[in-house]
């Protein structure tokens, strides 16, 4: 069948996102084709990643709608472009964010390329995120990536690093949806994804505990737990297993001359192999005023025209909140919030926006505790 519309290759996950997707652009008068893609090779004979399950879910949901479905196996892009630098990251002790990698270098690239192979115009896929263009100049118009129409699935913070030239290329359908009405939209086309589950986490780690997967990769460096003052109250496993913030897994409790308050983790203190904790959950030392980040990337490609008020997020969920912005010239920025933000940790990015519009982000390379930067 020829359609008017061009053809279209929709990433097929399994999941109900892509498989509305796929719905809405044969309803659209799209010429629609399915990629499923495999990122990940299990060498241990165990399928954490749910990958089997997915593709049959996928197959069926193509098989109803009657579109073909291609399949791909990146696993050797991922491991070089992703994986990689997800262990260099944890091994320098940052704590990265490999779901922005593989939009950048998989999803929005090896993806549209194979896709362009397969002879699609564009390609789509089931993210909550919208896309606009803006008028540059006579007639040029540029696309802009805007927040998913849905406030609580909205997943531009993952997709801030894909460049717009890729944004370009791409539909998204379910980004003007709440999800919601996505999951009613597959009940009534008898969709089996309708009901599934929302993926959460990593795909390659699955349901086994983080610290067991780490462990196969980066041999493990027990150190000692401080407090601020350098008294030892504990030991760690090692650092990379430690997140900013966090309260569960510190072993930490019924110290003579502390209080019952519970323990977070606030810093990690790498030349030492140290882990610093503090009491209570709103310890100034476990906020951060202010943050540098790596060179960022920006959608359109440089940084916004005026300097000074946007908003940001520094994790996924959090709502963006009120900042001030300086470019520097080697491409990173400084950030200064109105309000100290809670564990704001390195390794994960900085996204910054103009009210729905997501300009871009970069990876957070240092903060300045809210004390730091009153002293
Ligand atoms: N294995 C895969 N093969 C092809 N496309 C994929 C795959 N995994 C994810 N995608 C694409 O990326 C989109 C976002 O993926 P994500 O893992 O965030 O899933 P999701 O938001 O739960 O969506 P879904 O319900 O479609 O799984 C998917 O909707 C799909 O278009």
């Amino acid at each position: 069948m020829t359609s008017t519309q061009g053809k279209v290759i929709v990433g097929m996950s399994g999941g109900v996102d892509s498989s509305v997707s796929a719905v809405l652009l044969l309803e659209q008068g799209y010429d629609v084709e399915g990629l499923f893609m495999k990122n990940w090779d299990e060498d241990d004979g165990t399928e954490y990643c749910t990958a089997k399950d997915d593709l049959a879910d996928a197959e069926a949901v193509c098989q109803k709608i009657g579109i073909k479905l291609h399949t791909a196996n990146f696993a050797a892009e991922y491991w070089d472009n992703v994986f990689e630098h997800f262990l260099a990251e944890y091994k320098a002790g940052r704590t990265p964010n490999p779901d922005i990698l593989c939009n950048r270098e998989i999803k929005f690239k090896v993806f549209i390329d194979y896709a362009e192979m397969l002879g699609a115009d564009k390609i789509a896929t089931g993210h909550y995120v919208r896309q606009a263009t803006q008028a540059q100049g006579e007639d040029v118009s540029r696309p802009r990536l805007l927040k998913g129409l849905d406030a609580n699935k909205d997943q531009s913070y993952f997709l801030h690093a894909v460049p717009e030239a890729a944004i370009a290329r791409t539909l998204f359908p379910v980004g003007e949806l709440e999800k919601p009405a996505v999951r009613e939209l597959a009940e009534k086309h008898g969709l089996v994804t309708a009901r599934k589950k929302d993926s959460t986490g990593i795909c390659f780690i699955g349901e086994r505990r983080f610290s067991d997967f780490l462990q196969q990769y980066l041999p493990a460096q027990p150190g000692t737990i401080e407090t601020p003052d350098g008294d030892v109250i504990g030991e760690h496993m090692g650092l990379m297993y430690y997140t900013l913030g966090q309260r569960q897994g510190l072993g930490i409790g019924g110290l003579v001359n502390y209080p019952e308050d519970p323990w977070y983790v606030a810093h990690k203190d790498l030349e030492r192999n140290v882990l610093v904790a503090v009491q209570g959950k709103h310890h100034s030392l476990l906020y951060s005023d202010a943050l540098a980040t790596e060179p960022m990337e920006w959608v359109s490609g440089h940084a916004p025209t005026h300097q000074g008020r946007f908003r940001a997020k520094t994790r996924y969920r959090q709502d963006d909140r009120p900042c001030t912005l300086a470019t520097q010239a080697d491409g990173s920025v400084v950030v200064q919030f109105d309000q100290p933000q809670r564990s704001v940790t390195p390794g994960q990015s900085l996204v910054i926006y103009d009210g729905d519009i997501c300009l871009g982000g970069g990876v957070i390379r240092d903060t300045w505790n809210a004390q730091e930067v009153a002293a």
